[in-house]
């Protein structure tokens, strides 16, 4: 990396940084790069309209795994949670759509922007494995000098379009012991591992409600300042994955994953951002995407499942979150 700075600044950038996509599994290869071209733009107004369809309809839709495998999976999960074998496990399934023309791109990015105006939206070409795009509710590491956020959420429930349906949801999930439990377990496990790094460390002692267009999620702003400098690339690989995307305690919930999920995550549950050559930097998940390649699309999305979780909820739970894809697509009319 040291040696891709050097080019770079010799190429002309004074603040060069890596960008890219680090996988679920740190084992497989990252998908980072040094640009010789660098722009930090102000954010910029979502847009309001988008001009013509981002595709046709899908010629077929394959669930991996469909709802009983689904269902099935989670509750071999439950048998382990319930033995005590581990505290929390992250499950995701995958849609994978066929079309019968490459959709594009820009217009479903566009579509995800102005469904979700408050995301990280992001859209990276992935040599030989098509076009990642996203819109992700969850911040890993924002790092500016030596102050840093970290925005875990867990915890999640369905919005409605009925104002008071929608707030009972809200109010259901800050009195759920089940999400509070599930999201619990990733803040201990954060807290634990920010602590010894950390000269101030505040973590609020109880959630508070984050909001998608779709879905309520419990929601906690760690805020810190580090003892030493670590850049944001290191700091957010020794993070990832947190409890929220894989589980608890993690080796043992990534192979539960290993074993129970029916395809290789890839990119999916992993982390994408920058850090420039001073160690500033932000890492948002990679959650609520998709990968486009040619005419085919796979989407993803995996719920938190505890003791007490049941394996319908995770898979409507799971339906939810690739609602927010699917409407980008022009595939979901539900309007939340
Ligand atoms: C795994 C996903 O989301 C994660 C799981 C959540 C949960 O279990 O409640 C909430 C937010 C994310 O940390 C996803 O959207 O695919």
């Amino acid at each position: 990396m040291q040696q891709a700075f050097d080019d770079a600044r010799r190429a002309g950038l004074s603040n060069p940084a890596v960008v890219g996509v680090i996988p679920f599994d740190k084992a497989q290869p990252s998908r980072l790069f040094v640009p010789r071209h660098l722009a930090f733009l102000p954010p910029s107004a979502p847009p309001t309209a988008i001009c013509g369809l981002p595709c046709g309809a899908a010629r077929s839709c394959i669930e991996q795994p469909g709802r009983a495998g689904f269902c099935d999976a989670v509750n071999q999960a439950l048998d382990l949670l319930r033995e005590g074998r581990i505290d929390k496990a992250v499950l995701s399934r995958l849609l994978q759509l066929e079309f019968d023309e490459p959709p594009c791109a820009q217009t479903i990015f566009q579509g995800l922007r102005q469904q979700n105006p408050e995301a990280y939206h992001f859209a990276v070409d992935l040599p030989g494995e098509g076009v990642l795009i996203g819109a992700s509710p969850e911040l890993l590491l924002r790092k500016h000098r030596r102050a840093f956020s970290t925005n875990p959420l867990a915890g999640s429930a369905k919005r409605s379009l009925d104002p008071l349906t929608d707030a009972e949801a809200a109010r259901a999930l800050l009195d759920s012991a089940k999400d509070q439990h599930e999201h619990r377990l990733v803040i201990d496990d954060l807290e634990r591992q920010l602590r010894p790094l950390c000269r101030t460390l505040n973590v609020p002692p109880a959630p508070t409600l984050l909001k998608t267009a779709r879905l309520w999620h419990l929601s906690t702003r760690i805020d810190g300042e580090l003892q030493d400098e670590l850049s944001a690339l290191r700091l957010a690989c020794r993070l990832h994955p947190t409890p929220a995307l894989c589980g608890f305690p993690t080796a043992a919930a990534k192979q539960v994953i290993a074993e129970l999920e029916p395809f290789d995550r890839g990119v999916f549950g992993g982390i994408i951002g920058w850090c420039d050559a001073a160690g500033n930097g932000e890492w948002a998940v990679v959650i609520r995407c998709g990968i486009i390649q040619q005419t085919r699309v796979r989407l993803f999305a995996g719920a938190g499942l505890v003791s007490a979780s049941c394996p319908e909820a995770e898979w409507r739970e799971t339906g939810t979150k690739l609602g927010t894809m699917l409407a980008a697509f022009g595939l979901d009319k539900e309007a939340v």
